[in-house]
């Protein structure tokens, strides 16, 4: 992960604003934008000030513990933030200060809307939030007429220490007024995402869990593939993780629950803080990652690591890993297949820039699955072809 600042306000958009890999190339920004919507979506993190935009950034992505936020310095300039975990969760974050209003002239909304993938508003739902819902209204609208695509997601922010009922309540009243706002302003096809998210639980992880996950163009592929493994494996539940981050990229269909979701999360951490105890290496996450953990209600969480920054997290009852051979069979079909799907983006990102290339080599991933090559758990066989 890198980590960029860019002066403002003298110049908020320099010529040369850190676009990583294009900068080092020389290759010029505007030229490239197709190339870098494909290769790094921008995520926009907006709102009022003070309503816990670096505070996500933070906590989600620089592991930064959530009481410590409370020290940090109101943003003065766009914070861009380069996310690169795996090839799948590649993007950039960009944080903007609460008090500017970057859709008026001199800012360029054109720049900063255009390749841009989701847009984060936050809203502070211990605050009055009607003035945030005006600064929505106005930025949706904008950012609508510059690139359509736009994924809108609002966070109604720290929702730690209010009852349930009052989540709801603030809820259905934010996209009630919010939905009214844009359907007065003629845009009634605009589709609004909301999220209950707070940094003192795992709300904000799962949030940007779902941003990300829609910005992953081959993520049918990954759910598809998680739907093959599962059943064929006596398994439950499986989520694919980012291990930096702890957002997951996919998950089978099957419904999530949160608390599922939080356990899955604490054996990350947990193996990642044994690692780095017993590993000599750098990285205290490799190839040999794995672990399993049995929970007093006859279940095992079972963790592999998929590569360097991905980690496969199962839950399944404790009779069905009698068969781990099985399990672990078809959870190698299963990285091989994400290997493969890893392989074709490549391809795609080295074909987008260069263009002239043949592009016969370029399978639609869409159509993989690793079905023919799985074994299924009742196939007795297969426990012996296990490696
Ligand atoms: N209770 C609670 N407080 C939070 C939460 N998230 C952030 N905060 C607090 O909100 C305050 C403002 O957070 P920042 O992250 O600085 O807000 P910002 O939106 O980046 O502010 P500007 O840079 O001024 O635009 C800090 O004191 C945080 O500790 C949350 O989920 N719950």
């Amino acid at each position: 992960m890198s980590y960029e600042h860019e002066d403002y306000p003298e110049d908020p958009f320099p010529k040369d604003f850190g676009y990583g890999a294009y900068d080092q190339d020389g290759l010029d920004l505007e030229a490239n934008a197709s190339n870098n919507s494909e290769t790094k979506p921008r995520i926009l993190l907006m709102g009022l000030r003070r309503s816990g935009k670096s505070s996500i950034q933070k906590v989600v992505f620089h592991k930064m513990s959530p009481n410590e936020t409370v020290f940090l310095e109101s943003t003065s300039k766009i914070v861009k933030d380069d996310i690169n975990n795996s090839s799948f969760v590649q993007f950039q974050i960009w944080d903007f200060p609460g008090q500017i209003d970057f859709i008026k002239p001199p800012f360029d909304s054109d720049m900063i809307f255009r390749g841009c993938g989701a847009l984060v508003f936050v809203i502070d739902a211990k605050d009055d939030y009607i003035e945030a819902l005006r600064k929505f209204k106005d930025t949706v609208i904008e950012a609508y007429k510059v690139n359509p695509h736009i994924k809108f997601e609002v966070f109604i922010h720290k929702v730690d220490g209010i009852s349930d009922d009052s989540k709801m309540e603030s809820q259905r009243d934010i996209h009630q007024r919010s939905s009214d706002d844009l359907s007065e302003a003629g845009l009634d096809q605009i589709h609004l995402s909301f999220h209950l998210t707070s940094i003192y639980d795992h709300s904000i992880f799962e949030a940007f869990s779902k941003v990300v996950q829609k910005l992953i163009p081959q993520l049918p592929t990954l759910e598809n593939l998680l739907n093959i493994f599962i059943p064929n494996s006596g398994i439950e539940k499986a989520f694919l993780f980012d291990v930096v981050s702890k957002i997951y990229i996919a998950t089978d269909s099957s419904p999530v629950d949160m608390q599922a979701y939080e356990l899955c999360c604490d054996m990350i951490d947990m193996v990642i803080d044994l690692s780095s105890i017993y590993s000599s290496e750098e990285t205290a996450f490799d190839s040999g990652s794995s672990s399993l953990i049995k929970l007093n209600n006859n279940t095992i969480l079972y963790m592999r690591e998929v590569n360097k920054f991905l980690a496969l997290v199962c839950i399944l009852r404790e009779e069905n890993f009698n068969r781990q051979g099985v399990i672990d069979y078809n959870f190698i079909c299963f990285r091989d297949a994400i290997s493969e799907v890893f392989e074709l983006r490549l391809k795609r990102q080295k074909q987008l820039q260069n263009p002239d290339q043949d592009d016969d080599e370029l399978a639609d991933d869409r159509g993989l699955t690793m079905g023919g090559r799985l074994n299924h758990d009742n196939d007795a066989a297969a426990v012996s072809r296990a490696p």
